[in-house]
């Protein structure tokens, strides 16, 4: 049975080395909610959502993820347990095709869901199917952002963090990131993001997350953060455009 509650964060302090990055992180992430984690260069987002991943160190505080404690597991084991993660910057295997790379997206799945899950992905994100041949590495920088969204998203992640999916998408391929997103929450999936298109994420999340310096600075509704005088001024500057996809 579906658990209602997907993740909870408790006393949760992250970081690289001996230092922590984000300290004293606590929050609790309800199954097929969209959240934005919002901060200015250096707050800390990308370390949470690897730390959540596993990625980086450790120092204290619980994880539990379906009501299972997770904090020991690492990546490849998270990944089985359903969380996926999305990093920031260029695809990992620049040398492959898009076809290859999508079947290494598909590795640790059984042979028979692994060509299902390529179908799937490349229903999903068309542009994948027309570059098919082509080798990752020669993808622009947002084709490569979505190759590596399409490979996390084949082995059907129940929590899916996205390490700033729109960088470097022009502003109608950044629409259809946030389109992807919000249709990946209508399948239940819980989704954490952080974003540099703040009012583009707070559009379609239902949370924000705000971190200065690696704490929590503001929690709330989506909507009332994107009117909080405070974040207007330091976030929402200018307001980038939204529109359909089509590409
Ligand atoms: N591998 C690493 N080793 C040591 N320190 C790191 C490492 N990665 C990040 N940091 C430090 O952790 C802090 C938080 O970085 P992080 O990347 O989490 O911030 P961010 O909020 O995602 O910023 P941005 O929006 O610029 O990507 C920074 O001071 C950064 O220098």
């Amino acid at each position: 049975m579906a658990s209602d509650i997907a993740l909870e964060i408790s006393d949760w302090s992250v970081g690289y080395l001996d230092h922590p990055i984000v300290r004293d992180f606590s929050a609790v992430f309800p199954t097929g909610s969209v959240t934005s984690l919002i901060g200015g260069n250096g707050a800390g987002k990308s370390t949470l959502l690897k730390s959540i991943f596993g990625l980086n160190k450790h120092f204290s505080g619980k994880l539990t993820f379906e009501g299972k404690s997770v904090e020991g597991l690492s990546p490849a084991a998270r990944l089985k347990t359903g969380i996926g993660i999305v990093p920031q910057g260029r695809c990992n295997f620049p040398q492959m095709t898009v076809h290859e790379n999508l079947e290494m997206g598909a590795y640790l799945l059984p042979r028979t869901r692994a060509s299902a899950a390529i179908e799937s992905v490349t229903e999903l994100f068309p542009m994948l199917r027309r570059k098919w041949r082509q080798l990752a590495g020669n993808l622009s920088g947002g084709e490569q952002q979505i190759l590596e969204t399409a490979m996390v998203l084949e082995n059907s992640p129940r929590l899916l963090l996205l390490d700033e999916p729109s960088l470097g998408l022009s502003p109608r391929m950044q629409s259809e990131v946030f389109e992807t997103v919000n249709s990946i929450r209508g399948k239940g999936v819980t989704v954490i993001m952080a974003e540099q298109n703040v009012f583009g994420s707070l559009m379609i999340s239902d949370r924000a997350i705000v971190l200065e310096l690696g704490r929590k600075f503001a929690d709330g509704p989506a909507r009332d953060v994107m009117h909080d005088p405070r974040i207007k001024a330091a976030f929402l500057g200018g307001e980038p455009v939204v529109e359909t996809a089509d590409i």
